[in-house]
Formats: C-alpha cells, sequence, structure tokens
C-alpha cells in the first residue's frame, strides 16, 4: 500500500491513467490527486505548455508523428518522477518506449469506456484533431478495436466509467489502489 495520506511520506509509485478519448483520464485524474495528495499531470496538457501552441495546431503544423514525438519526450520525463497521477493522451500507450516508461514506477489504470459513451464526452470538442472528420463515431470506434487490448494488457486496474460519475470512478480506484 503506498497512499501517501496514510503513510505520510513521500510516495515512490505514479498512478499512470490510460484509456481513449471521453474515458475521463483528465477529470478523473484531478480527483484522484486531491484524494491521494499527489500531484496531478497530464501529459497532453505538458506537451501544450512546452510547445506553447495546443494539440490541433501541432497536428495541423507538424502531423501526427510530431505530436507522437513531443509525447515520447514528455512520458519520458514524467515516468522518471514519482508522487504523480499521470493523465496520458489516449494514444501514448502505443508507443513501446512509452509502455515501458508508464509502467517502471506506474500503477496503470484503465479507464474502460464504450465507443458510445465515448462519442457523447467528445462530440462537441473540436480540441481532438483525430475526431474532426464526418464520422468520428467510426473513427473511435476503429481506435478502439485496436487499443482496447493495449490498454487492458498493460492495466494493474480496470475501471468502466460508464454510467459512473466521476466521483464513484474515484471512490472505487482508490479502493482498489488501497488493496494492492
Ligand atoms: N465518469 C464520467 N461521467 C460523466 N462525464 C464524464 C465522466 N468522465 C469524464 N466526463 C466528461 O467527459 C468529457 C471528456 O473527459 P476528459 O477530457 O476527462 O477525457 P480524457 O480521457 O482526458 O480525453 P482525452 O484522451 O481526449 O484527453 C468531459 O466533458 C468530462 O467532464
Ligand atoms: O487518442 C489519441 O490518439 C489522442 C488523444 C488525446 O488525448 C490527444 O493526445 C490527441 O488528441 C491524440
Ligand atoms: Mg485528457
Amino acid at each position: 500500500m503506498f497512499l501517501k495520506k496514510k503513510l505520510n511520506k513521500s510516495p515512490d509509485k505514479n498512478v499512470v491513467l490510460v484509456g481513449p478519448m471521453g474515458a475521463g483520464k483528465t477529470t478523473i485524474g484531478k480527483l484522484l490527486a486531491k484524494e491521494l495528495g499527489f500531484q496531478f499531470t497530464d501529459s497532453d496538457k505538458v506537451i501544450e505548455q512546452r510547445c506553447g501552441a495546443d494539440i490541433p495546431w501541432i497536428f495541423d503544423v507538424e502531423g501526427e508523428a510530431g505530436f507522437r514525438g513531443r509525447e515520447k519526450a514528455v512520458i519520458q520525463e514524467l515516468g522518471e518522477q514519482s508522487g504523480l497521477v499521470i493523465a496520458t493522451g489516449g494514444g501514448a500507450v502505443l508507443d513501446p518506449d512509452n509502455q515501458l516508461n508508464l509502467k517502471e514506477k506506474g500503477i496503470v489504470v484503465y479507464l474502460k469506456t464504450s465507443v458510445a459513451q465515448q462519442y457523447e464526452r467528445t462530440f462537441r470538442d473540436k480540441n481532438r484533431p483525430l475526431l474532426q472528420t464526418d464520422n468520428p463515431l467510426a473513427v473511435l470506434s476503429a481506435l478502439f478495436e485496436k487499443r482496447d487490448p493495449i490498454y487492458s494488457h498493460l492495466a494493474d486496474i480496470v475501471v468502466k466509467t460508464d454510467k459512473k460519475n466521476p466521483k464513484s470512478v474515484v471512490k472505487y480506484i482508490v479502493s482498489k489502489l488501497a488493496q494492492l
């Protein structure tokens, strides 16, 4: 058991949230960090801050490959730290080096979310370049087919987020962490 509040010492682990766009990694991550007394960080936000531009701009100018390069550098840095709740980008776990870096000190939590629910949570938001197509539902579905096995394989904890509000997702994760 590594919970900082309970042990009253610096944790040597991170909690890493993985899952598709709209799973709630950013939303849940902020709440979970508060609950654990960890620092919250979001790889997408760190990339934007470093670059001084938002993700749609990075995809426009540098393409997805440019974005993935930036993501890899950020994931490597975050993976070396501890005491973090890390919200990852939806595609961060595709890269084998990222997988190793996140797993090194990370307890990986997969926020498992149906494609329909992902769509419901993302369709109004224009900040996800991969979904700016005529058929975002088909894109989400294809990404899920490819990525769900990877998220599942990496995960120490899996939590289904459909029909669960953020608070109850956090409560469930905390209870599972306490059992480790
Ligand atoms: N459990 C939940 N119940 C209801 N709404 C949720 C839940 N989790 C997240 N949301 C909402 O869904 C939207 C997307 O959530 P969020 O941005 O946290 O997803 P994400 O996993 O970080 O996505 P991305 O990979 O694109 O960064 C937000 O509007 C958020 O308020
Ligand atoms: O699923 C993905 O590949 C992405 C998810 C977002 O978090 C961002 O990292 C970016 O929009 C790409
Ligand atoms: Mg996010």
